[in-house]
């Protein structure tokens, strides 16, 4: 793969070495030895160590003491913006370095891992202004004092991360928790260890005190299970499966700790007759098929009017073939390996899900055949059709590149169809009516919606969703809001002595 690797400018041992991030200092785990291997061709990245529970200990300790410390809890809001401004920074001054450990950890292009990056230094920076100008409020007085609220932080926030956009999941918890002046804790997953410790590597060189973030590979049920129960845990942030996500509010209600959940997704797309054709085929590739689909919001489910179905159709599947499936580091690239071999079977086994419920497989259902694929994760881009919307392979996310097409007759079928589904993620509308795209925007039960567009994401818009697809909003102010803690004040007017009892009520006979 030297060929490859010579393209990024990088080799691995421009990896970070594997030392988890506790209390302001790199050292090696105390926990399981784990291996951290590129999907593309299952080359090793790294021997590392996870965390164990004493470093998860630790780092709670060193949380708690650093959120408390006068000197982060009472600096003012443009001071702590300085913080997060050099390390929006660092992030954007080392984006190269960052997308290929990025890629390296979880089988992304380089394409999509620098997009990750950038994004997460425009979240850093856009905190900060946001820590700059955020107003308070003052509430119309009642009475005679004056009333407002003020935002305190809440201390100590869990961050737990899944590993299809590590650095943007990361950035989109940490920042807005630094900035409302907590201290995190963040846990990546499993599978992509790497990238969250090059932005610990980051965060510790823009100076931000000891104690305000550790970062700590580990197990979901060790060290994500640890940080959930901890008692000084006072927000969890999740984003991840719902099964785990189910798994951790059972947790957090126990003590009434926050969650904010951003969960998984099985969203609709919807084609109508007046839709530009080729934007929407060009949207609806993209929107299924990048990140090889292990995209929360990914469009999995299409739904293409009756008049047009099988034309576009021919089409969609004609384009997918000429996907190029490809290695990571080649800027041809459009789709990817998969994360890990166990992800591979994992959406294989859907597939045949899908063929037992009497789909058939246009095209893909397959991993590719050939020399450059032969060690790698990968699954060939597949679309499905000939099932109705009640079928598993229509209900339950895949979280791969797996597109299942159905017809539809009018917009109460479309509207009845996607909603008929467990998760409220996100939809896609492709029609010129815009009125129409509308209605069916606010019909549908999404924390999204993309009109002749798709995946477009954008730090100042709140991002979030409802039934099994999570709990809160991640992003913009309201993103921010949610990592603090709103306190009321009543400031009592000079001389006004209060009456021992309230008026007395007005004779109600
Ligand atoms: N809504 C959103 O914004 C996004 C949602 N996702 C969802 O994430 C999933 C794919 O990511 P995965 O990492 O496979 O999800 P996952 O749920 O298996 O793991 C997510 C994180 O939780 C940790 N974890 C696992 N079990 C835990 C437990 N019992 N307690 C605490 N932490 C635990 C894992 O180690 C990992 O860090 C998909 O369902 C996808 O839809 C992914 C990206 C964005
Ligand atoms: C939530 N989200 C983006 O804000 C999801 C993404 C892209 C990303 O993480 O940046 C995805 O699932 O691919």
């Amino acid at each position: 793969m030297g060929t490859q690797e010579s393209v990024t400018g990088f080799t691995t041992a421009d990896l970070p070495d594997g030392r988890i991030f506790v209390a302001g200092a790199f050292r090696e785990g105390r926990g399981a030895e784990i291996e951290s291997r590129f999907p593309a061709d299952n080359s090793l990245n790294r021997v590392m160590r996870e965390a164990g529970p004493e470093d998860l200990d630790e780092a709670m300790a060193a949380a708690q003491q650093a959120a408390a410390d006068p000197g982060w809890r009472d600096l003012l809001p443009h001071r702590r913006a300085d913080y997060l401004y050099r390390i929006g920074q660092g992030i954007a001054e080392n984006a190269d370095r960052i997308s290929y450990i990025q890629s390296r950890d979880t089988g992304k292009t380089l394409r999509e891992t620098y997009a990750l990056a950038m994004s997460a230094a425009g979240t850093f920076r856009y905190y900060a202004a946001a820590l700059e100008t955020m107003e308070e409020s003052i509430t119309p007085s009642r009475g005679p004092w004056m009333t407002f609220s003020r935002y305190e932080p809440i201390g100590v926030v869990a961050a737990i991360t899944p590993w299809n956009s590590p650095i943007a999941s990361d950035a989109q918890k940490v920042a807005p928790a630094l900035a409302a002046g907590n201290a995190v804790v963040l846990k990546p997953a499993t599978w992509s260890p790497l990238v969250a410790l090059e932005f610990a590597r980051i965060v510790s060189e823009s100076g931000l005190p000891a104690g305000l973030l550790s970062v700590l590979p580990g197990g979901g049920q060790t060290i994500g299970d640890g940080l959930v129960s901890h008692p000084a845990t006072g927000r969890i942030s999740f984003t991840g499966g719902t099964k785990v996500g189910h798994a951790i509010a059972e947790k957090a209600a126990q003590r009434l700790v926050p969650v904010s959940l951003e969960l998984g997704g099985k969203s609709p797309t919807i084609v109508f007759p007046d839709a530009d054709m080729d934007q929407a085929l060009a949207g609806i590739l993209y929107g299924m098929f990048s990140s090889s689909g292990q995209s929360c919001i990914a469009g999995s489910r299409l739904f293409i009017h009756r008049s047009i179905y099988r034309s576009f159709l021919e089409r969609l599947v004609a384009a997918t073939k000429e996907l190029k499936v490809g290695h990571p580091f080649d800027a041809n690239t459009q789709v990817g390996p998969l994360i890990h071999p166990a992800h591979v079977a994992s959406v294989a086994r859907w597939v045949d899900v899908a063929r037992s419920e009497g789909g058939r497989i246009l095209t893909g259902g397959a991993r590719p055949v050939g020399d450059l694929y032969k060690e790698g994760y990968y699954y060939l881009p597949t679309v499905i059709d000939g099932v109705d919307n009640k079928a598993t392979i229509c209900q339950e996310e895949v979280f791969g590149p797996v597109l299942v097409a159905m017809p539809f007759d009018n917009e109460d079928d479309v509207i009845r169809m996607s909603n008929d589904n467990q998760y409220g993620l996100a939809c896609g509308v492709w029609s010129q009516d815009i009125g129409r795209a509308m209605a069916i925007g606010k019909a549908i039960t999404a924390g999204t919606v993309w009109i002749n567009t798709y995946k477009q994401f954008s730090i100042s818009t709140p991002f979030g969703a409802d039934k099994e697809s999570g709990i809160g909003r991640e992003k913009g102010l309201e993103g921010l809001r949610a990592y603090m803690r709103q306190k009321s004040y009543y400031l009592g007017d000079p001389g006004v002595y209060l009456p021992w009892a309230l008026p007395a009520m007005k004779d109600s006979g």
